[in-house]
């Protein structure tokens, strides 16, 4: 039986637990990152992202979020290092947004919410594919990135957007899926520096629709989950 599970309130975040009971589990996504309380290890890579545009397969709006999937049968966008060993393939990029800009981002720095947040979800090439990675402890890399809007011409944000910021300093954490099934398979890395959207990119999210064709509108927006207990999970920091 497909779960109907959505962000409205008598199927959003607070009613997940109804279906899908390990959204009490110990190791829940996302969390509120505190600076102050992240550990930091020198032991932590840098990030190791390689991407190759041409593996992108399609952009597709999932009634969740708006998802880029990649071509994940080699090698040809992956990352290393970091917090993990071996090789995770890219298998899809997608975002998490609100209503308004005070609020949207999945994870939050100190309580501050972020008006969006993207998620470039990875698997563990250790395991045959993404369905199987996404059952294991670790299964799964989600580099989060936070979006924060810059209110300059199009021009120059165009040519300022990139999908990852010029610093790779990040925070750590082994977490879950911030969706049903809300598996805790994900290594979580956040990164600290925040990438820009112009207000007209955030207005294009927000007229994305949750509701199918012929269904009546409904504007896709506040599809974020909200911060979860830590439950004594330790955050590390690459930086200090
Ligand atoms: N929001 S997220 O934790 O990055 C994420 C990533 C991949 C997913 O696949 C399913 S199914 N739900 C998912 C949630
Ligand atoms: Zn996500």
């Amino acid at each position: 039986m497909s779960h109907a599970w959505g962000y409205a309130a008598n199927n959003g975040p607070d009613r997940w637990a109804d279906n899908f009971p390990i959204a009490n589990g110990p190791r829940q996504s996302p969390i509120d990152i505190v600076p102050g309380q992240a550990s930091y290890d020198a032991g932590l890579k840098p990030l190791n992202l390689q991407y190759d545009p041409s593996t992108c397969l399609e952009i597709l709006n999932n009634g969740h979020s708006f998802q880029v999937t990649f071509i994940d049968d080699t090698d040809s966008s992956t990352l290393r290092d970091g917090p993990i060993s071996g090789v995770y393939r890219l298998k899809q990029f997608h975002f998490h947004w609100g209503a308004s800009d005070d609020k949207g981002s999945e994870h939050t720095v100190a309580g501050t919410k972020y008006p969006a947040e993207l998620h470039l979800v990875h698997w563990n090439t250790k395991y045959p594919n993404f369905g199987d990675a996404a059952s294991k402890p670790d299964g799964l890399a989600v580099v989060g990135v936070f979006l924060k809007l810059l209110y300059l011409n199009a021009l120059l944000i165009d040519f300022l957007s990139t999908l990852l910021p010029g610093c790779l300093d990040y925070w750590t954490y082994d977490g879950s899926l911030t969706t049903p099934p809300l598996l805790e398979s994900v290594t979580w890395i956040v990164c600290k520096e925040p990438i820009s959207v112009s207000p007209e990119q955030m207005a294009k999210f927000r007229s994305l629709l949750f509701s199918a064709e012929g269904e009546a509108e409904c504007c896709m927006v506040d599809n974020y989950r909200p911060p979860q207990p830590l439950k004594g999970r330790p955050v590390r920091a690459s930086f200090q």
